[in-house]
This record gives C-alpha cells, sequence and structure tokens, in this order.
C-alpha cells in the first residue's frame, strides 16, 4: 500500500520525507522490522522505541512514526504524530484491509473463563465443520495450528496482524480472549466484534485498575464497543448469576442473551450432575429441553459451556447439532485436569489465581474427594497482592493447605508466601519458596484416595523470577514424576 493513502487519514500530523513509498507491513517493535515495515514508535513502560530508529533505518526502514521529533537522513520518511499507538492500530487495519470485516468474531471477557470459553468455542466451530481461529492467553491458533503470543490480548499491531492471518487461511470465524488491559490501552482499536461474552467480575488486575468500578468500566468496553449500527448482527451473552451483567445489558443496543444456573436466564442449566469424569445437565432454551453430557469438571464449566453453545446457537445452528460434538470436545489444558487417572490419587491441576476462581475450583472438586484435600496455591509477585489474603482463606478449604510462589518476578518469594498465610484458617499449613518443592511435598504427604489440586499455574511452561527473566517449569511433569516415584506407577501417558 502506498503511505500517502495511510497519511490521507490523519489530520494532525508532520510529514517529513516522500509519501509515495509502498509498504507491505508495520510493527511497533524493532525486532520484527523487514524491508517495506512501517515501524511505529512509542514511550513504553520500560523502554522507549524512538531509542531504535537508527537501529530500523540499519535493516533497512523507509517509514517511520513518531511522537517526537527525531534527527534522520533525508531519504526517511518520519510521520510525526499525537499518539503513535493509534495511529499504529489505523495503519495496521488499513494495510490488513480491515480484517474483522471477513470474519465472525467473537470476544470473550470477565475475570475467569475467557480461555476456557474461546477454547471450547474453537473446537465446537470446527466440530460444527468451519474453520477457526483464537487468541488469547494459550497464543495464537488456525485450526490445530499452534503459534506463541505474549499477552492474552497482544498489543495492537500484533492482534491484527493475526486476525489478517487469520483470513488468509480462510477462517469463519475467530475467538478472542478480551482482556481488561487489552480494552483500557487500545490493544483492541478496530476490532469490530460480532458477539460478545461476559463471563464475571471478581477481584483481580486491581494494581492496573486501581478499584473494583474501574475494573468493571473497564471490561463495560467491550460492550460499548460493539457500537450503534443496528443493520449489523450482532449478539450480547451476559452471565445472569453475575450482578455486574444488569450494567453490561445497558451498555448496547444488540440483543441480550443472559445464559447461567438459574431457571429466570433465558438458556440455563438444571439437574446438573458432577463427577471426577465431567457432569451431565438437562440444557433448558428457547427450542426446547436438551439432555448434555459433558466432559468438563465443575458447576463453572456448566456456565462456560453453556456460553460457548449460546455463541453458536445466535449463528444459527440448533442445539441438537451443537449437542452432538460435544462429547468430541477437547479438555482446556491446564484448567481442572486430571492429571493420570491410573494413579491411586487424584491429580488435579488448574489455572485459578483469583479468590473467586479458587473458590469456585475448590467448591467442584469438593464433592468428589474421597479421603482428604491438599491444595496448592501461589501468590504473583508484582501483581494484585491484595488478593493474597482471601487466596490463603479458601486454599484452607482444604484440609491440607500449601502455599508458594507463582511467577515471583522481583519480589521475594517468602514475602508472597507471607502473604498468603496471613489468611490461613486453620494449622495445617505450609509454606515454600521454591514450588516445585511444594509440589512434590504435596504427593509426599498424599495417600491413597486423597486429591490435590493444583492451582494457578495449569500448563503454563514456566515461571516468571527476578528481572522478569522465564525460566522453562512444567508443574504437571513435576506432579507426576514424583507421584510415579511415590506410587511406582509407570504406564506414564503425558
Ligand atoms: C504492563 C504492560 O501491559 N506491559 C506491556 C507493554 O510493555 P512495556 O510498556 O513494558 O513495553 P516496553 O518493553 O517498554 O516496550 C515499549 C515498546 O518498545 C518496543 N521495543 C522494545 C524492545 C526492543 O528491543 N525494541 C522495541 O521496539 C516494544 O515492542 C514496545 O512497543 O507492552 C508490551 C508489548 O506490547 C506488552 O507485552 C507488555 O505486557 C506485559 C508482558 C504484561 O505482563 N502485561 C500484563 C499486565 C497484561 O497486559 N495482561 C493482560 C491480562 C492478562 C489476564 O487477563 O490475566 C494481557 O492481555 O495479557
Ligand atoms: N466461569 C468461571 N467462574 C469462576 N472461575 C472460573 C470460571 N471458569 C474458569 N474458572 C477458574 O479460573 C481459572 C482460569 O480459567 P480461564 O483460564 O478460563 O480464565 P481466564 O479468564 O482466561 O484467565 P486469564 O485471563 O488469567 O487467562 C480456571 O482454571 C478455573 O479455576
Amino acid at each position: 500500500m502506498e503511505i500517502k493513502l495511510l497519511i490521507d487519514r490523519l489530520k494532525i500530523k508532520q510529514v517529513y520525507g516522500h509519501t509515495n513509498r509502498e509498504v507491505t507491513h508495520i510493527t511497533t517493535d524493532s525486532r520484527q522490522v523487514k524491508k517495506g515495515s512501517i515501524f511505529v514508535a512509542s514511550k513504553g513502560n520500560r523502554v522507549d522505541s524512538h531509542n531504535f530508529i537508527e537501529d530500523v533505518i540499519n535493516k533497512g526502514v523507509e517509514v517511520i512514526v513518531v511522537e517526537r521529533f527525531v534527527e534522520v537522513s533525508d531519504d526517511i520518511t518520519v510521520i510525526l504524530v499525537n499518539d503513535s499507538l493509534r495511529v499504529a492500530s489505523l495503519f495496521a487495519h488499513m494495510l490488513y484491509e480491515y480484517p474483522t470485516n471477513h470474519l465472525t468474531t467473537v470476544g470473550i471477557t470477565g475475570t475467569n473463563g475467557k480461555t476456557t470459553i474461546a477454547t471450547m468455542l474453537h473446537h465446537l466451530w470446527q466440530h460444527l465443520g468451519l474453520n477457526s481461529s483464537y487468541i488469547g492467553t494459550n497464543g495464537f491458533m488456525l485450526n490445530a495450528n499452534h503459534y506463541e503470543t505474549k499477552n492474552t490480548t497482544p498489543e495492537t499491531v500484533t492482534l491484527t496482524e493475526h486476525i489478517h492471518e487469520a483470513v488468509d487461511f480462510g477462517a469463519d470465524v475467530m475467538n478472542f480472549e478480551v482482556s481488561s488491559h487489552g480494552l483500557m490501552i487500545g490493544r483492541l482499536n478496530g476490532v469490530e466484534f460480532d458477539i460478545a461474552i461476559f463471563t464475571n467480575l471478581t477481584q483481580d488486575h486491581l494494581d492496573f485498575h486501581g478499584s473494583m468500578t474501574d475494573y468493571k468500566y473497564a471490561k463495560e468496553r467491550l460492550f460499548t464497543g460493539l457500537g450503534q449500527d443496528l443493520s449489523k448482527e450482532k449478539y450480547v451473552i451476559l452471565n445472569g448469576d453475575d450482578p455486574v451483567s444488569e450494567l453490561y445489558r445497558t451498555s448496547s443496543p444488540y440483543e441480550v442473551i443472559t445464559y447461567g444456573l438459574q431457571s429466570h436466564h433465558d438458556i440455563y442449566a438444571d439437574h446438573i450432575k458432577e463427577s471426577i469424569e465431567g457432569t451431565t445437565f438437562r440444557l433448558m432454551t428457547p427450542t426446547g429441553q436438551y439432555n448434555v453430557t459433558s466432559p468438563y469438571i465443575g458447576l463453572f464449566n456448566v456456565s462456560n459451556l453453556i456460553a460457548a453453545m449460546t455463541a453458536c446457537w445466535v449463528k444459527g445452528y440448533s442445539f441438537e447439532q451443537i449437542i452432538q460434538t460435544i462429547d468430541q470436545l477437547e479438555r482446556v489444558s491446564g484448567r481442572l485436569e486430571v492429571l493420570d487417572d491410573s494413579l491411586p490419587i487424584q491429580l488435579v491441576i488448574d489455572f485459578a489465581h483469583t479468590p473467586d476462581g479458587l473458590q469456585k475450583v475448590i467448591e467442584s472438586v469438593k464433592p468428589l474427594v474421597q479421603n482428604k484435600l491438599i491444595v496448592l496455591t501461589g501468590m504473583q509477585g508484582e501483581r494484585d497482592t491484595t488478593k493474597a489474603f482471601d487466596m490463603g482463606r479458601i486454599a484452607c478449604l482444604g484440609d491440607v493447605a500449601i502455599y508458594t510462589p507463582d511467577n515471583p518476578v522481583d519480589d521475594d518469594p517468602d514475602y508472597l508466601t507471607g502473604l498468603l498465610k496471613a489468611g490461613a484458617t486453620h494449622d495445617n499449613i505450609y509454606e515454600f519458596s521454591d514450588r516445585s518443592r511444594g509440589v512434590e511435598f504435596a504427593i509426599e504427604i498424599s495417600e491413597p484416595g486423597d486429591t490435590i489440586l493444583l492451582t494457578g499455574k495449569g500448563r503454563e511452561p514456566y515461571q516468571i523470577g527476578p528481572g522478569g527473566v522465564k525460566h522453562p517449569y512444567r508443574e504437571d511433569e513435576i506432579a507426576l514424576n514424583a507421584a510415579y516415584k511415590k506410587y511406582g506407577v509407570m504406564d506414564r501417558e503425558n
């Protein structure tokens, strides 16, 4: 695309150099530039990437977007603007031909359940015969192809580029985990959603948002962002069990469908029966009642599954069609996942890292516990530590609570476990500054019939230590190795 077309869209700007250049790529990261790239410089929390301009010019970049004047040779085109990241969104969407117009987009927001619902949907669409894409905490996916990403909602240019890749791949639908950070700092600028789903709002990320009120309004942006154009077919799917849905109901003019576990919702479940293999329930819908056998454990996963099914239903699939695919659905990686059911203990990994998530996950597992319940929980460094006290208290719903750090970054691991310990409600508690030792200890003290619930990590393959350095870490492997050592089960499948 000729940069003149991009520049013409901006009123407030100063442009130096030629405007008849062709560009094929845009990036906010100097390490990603190639010939034909526009490089957008910005001031981050850690570095000011205006400092990399010489470097990107040496790599062949001829067009740069900046927020402050920089001295460069005359053969470089410099576009000086007020807010370079806002311009990055605009240029990226123009360059990639407004990619969200070419597929169905589903945005999922809420404190817990985004990855779960987005993953369920990604599989449901494929079983219904569509090509699907997923972007979120577990990376970027095009059907079964998986690529790593850095954030739950990546920065604006990377996100737009991935949407463009999904369109090129032939994806019919793209499922987005929409983080409140992403909504607040413009990572989703230009993304036009067709379906917006809300899971729940409970305490998390107060280090970033400051208060639950600000956090609530951050998430509301997904719903106000749907716009007002009623010639478009869009839907709002809200968890009726969460009171915040009443606000989000008023945030958008599109049809609202509520789901949940209570009979006054539009779509809900009753006759729920839980086991360690999964859950059965009766799905009550505007088109009839259906029996569902779900491979997912836990009441909150009934809610999550209904949200996912509802998104397929509003796109025209019947509940009969949708339910037929459910027994083929894959487990959601690291979310209430039972590791090797041949063991004499129930060894479960989960990603719960908020008080509500932890409470729900313990409540889900408790009825299935035969002997004692050992809960391991962790506190993240440099994050919302005000949740630690409650998490320490909730972990004591187990007979044994083990406190560890989880991605401590530059915080002292003992400080983090101490914050958890402050909430303890019984004495059967242990602290480990090395999380893997805590996992091994949980196995060491277990007896056949016990349930061990390892929360906060799931299958995240690293621990973030001092300086933000990621060290390889696999909780599933540590736990299984310790369990095989203790219980001698050799036929491991992993
Ligand atoms: C606090 C925060 O949001 N930080 C984000 C921010 O980092 P930053 O401001 O420190 O960036 P920086 O390192 O100063 O770099 C500034 C600019 O220079 C560029 N750069 C940098 C180095 C270089 O050599 N060359 C270069 O061009 C960078 O690409 C960037 O454009 O910009 C980065 C690039 O876009 C993000 O990856 C990073 O997310 C970090 C990793 C993070 O942990 N964010 C969390 C708080 C977050 O966003 N979480 C949400 C929610 C998750 C959930 O729901 O649990 C998420 O969506 O992930
Ligand atoms: N609907 C729900 N309500 C409460 N807790 C839930 C719900 N769904 C999942 N959880 C719990 O929260 C944990 C995280 O789930 P999931 O990864 O789906 O959430 P998320 O919103 O994507 O979180 P993140 O933004 O941190 O990636 C799960 O492992 C489970 O313990």
